[in-house]
């Protein structure tokens, strides 16, 4: 029998590396349903090649048109966020690839986590926004969760078995681990001036070199406040403390993270920078299956390079390694101020050295506080955005 998948955030870079590996395995999978938020085009053809029983768009509007749009396929379109809790709830579904951008992925991730699924999860920003609150859901209502997160599934396939099967609860030194090393590439501005950050394009920002992504985290792995939050990811996939996790810059992006062990062995993952890797691991585990990626040819690889990454290019990172270790309400603010910065700077309404301005302004003037529910969360979420667009309005161009 198939498993049946649901693509949350099918049309973006991560959904579509999905729906590829779908493809690559016809016989192990069948997509159940499919959600975007309004880019009706991508999802037409998405429902024609795997015809899925639902597919569900965040706005009402594009929901219309796409039903117009699939007369004569099988396909259910329904609207709203409610619509894609219950399609990454639903009982026919086996597992759910959580890949919406953003805090407006959490809500349908954690549909999936209380209807006990098995989680891909992708989409980082609805772990750093609920940290405990996310892995006390997955241990509570028995879901399965795989980091898809190329640094984070390197990371597992290096980790013991029993390890892997606890996830978030192993004590890391008990099992023989020393460190946690997230390698990261510091993106497109890692040798440029520093005088001339504040004007680089939108454009310049997404130009990954080495990874094909959406904007958002493009822009992310450009300040690096991507790899803060894969540092705050990984201290809650991982239950590490702050000795435990270091972050290495390595440009190349072929060793995908590390992990290190007491008695001197360092394992490592390597392997192309395609997202089909990670992603086939998270659908098959533990047995192993064709993604469509090619073996790393290790005789024209060149140079690999490690190094420390500069806090004056990267202001971004030490704002969320503080963050972690400060508490939720920090990470939850910093990722609520990054998203509307990132917004902003995508949209040229501020420069790009203002992403990190914003974020340390907010981090300032949000008091410490606790955070006892997913609710709770998601008010502070909403204040923080709002005095965000306030300090938009302060570094704004226009
Ligand atoms: N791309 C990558 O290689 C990696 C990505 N990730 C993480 O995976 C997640 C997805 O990234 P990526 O695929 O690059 O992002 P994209 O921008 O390429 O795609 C985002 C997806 O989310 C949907 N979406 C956006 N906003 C909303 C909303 N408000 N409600 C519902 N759906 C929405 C988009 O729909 P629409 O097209 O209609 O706008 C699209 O399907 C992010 O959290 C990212 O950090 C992690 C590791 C690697
Ligand atoms: C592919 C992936 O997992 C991205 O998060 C990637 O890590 C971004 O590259 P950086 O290492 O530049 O952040
Ligand atoms: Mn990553």
């Amino acid at each position: 029998m198939s498993k049946q998948v649901t693509v949350l955030g099918a049309t973006g870079s991560i959904g579509q590396n999905t729906l590829a590996v779908v493809k690559e395995n016809p016989e192990l999978f069948s997509v159940y349903a499919v959600t975007a938020q309004q880019n009706v085009a991508d999802m037409v053809e998405i429902c024609q090649t795997f015809k899925p029983q639902f597919a569900v768009m965040t706005d009402a509007s594009a929901a219309t048109e796409l039903r117009a749009r699939l007369t004569g396929l099988p396909t259910e379109v329904l609207a709203g966020t409610e619509a894609m809790a219950d399609v990454a709830s639903a009982p026919e579904v086996d597992f759910v690839m959580a890949a919406i951008v953003g805090a407006a992925g959490l809500l349908p991730t954690m549909a999936a986590v209380r209807a006990g699924k098995r989680v891909l999860l992708a989409n980082k920003e609805a772990l750093v926004m609920t940290g405990q609150l996310f892995m006390d859901a997955v241990v509570k209502h028995n879901a399965e969760l795989l980091p898809i997160d190329s640094e984070h599934n390197a990371i597992f396939q290096c980790l013991p078995a029993d390890v892997q099967q606890q996830l978030g609860r192993s004590d890391l030194a008990a099992a023989g681990i020393r460190q946690i090393m997230l390698t990261g590439s510091g993106g497109p501005f890692r040798n440029l001036p520093l005088d001339q950050l504040a004007e680089q394009t939108p454009a310049a920002a997404c130009a990954h070199p080495n990874w094909s992504m959406g904007r958002k985290i493009s822009v992310d792995s450009a300040t690096m406040l991507n790899k803060g939050l894969e540092y705050i990811e990984a201290r809650w996939l991982f239950n590490c403390q702050r000795e435990q996790l270091q972050v290495v810059l390595h440009p190349q992006s072929v060793i995908h993270s590390m992990v290190s062990y007491t008695d001197g062995s360092v394992i490592a993952q390597l392997g192309q920078p395609d997202m089909r890797t990670p992603i086939a691991y998270g659908m098959s585990y533990p047995a192993r299956i064709r993604s469509g990626v090619d073996a790393l040819d290790f005789m024209s690889l060149g140079e690999l390079t490690f190094a420390e990454a500069d806090p004056a290019r990267y202001p971004c990172l030490q704002l969320a390694i503080d963050a972690c270790w400060e508490g939720q309400w920090a990470t939850t603010t910093l990722n609520a101020a990054n998203e509307v910065a990132v917004a902003a700077f995508l949209d040229g309404r501020i420069r790009f050295t203002d992403i990190s301005r914003i974020v340390a302004d907010l981090l300032a003037k949000i008091s410490p506080q606790q955070l006892n529910s997913v609710a709770e969360v998601l008010s502070l979420d909403e204040q923080v955005r709002a005095y965000s667009q306030e300090q938009v309005e302060h570094y704004s161009l226009c």
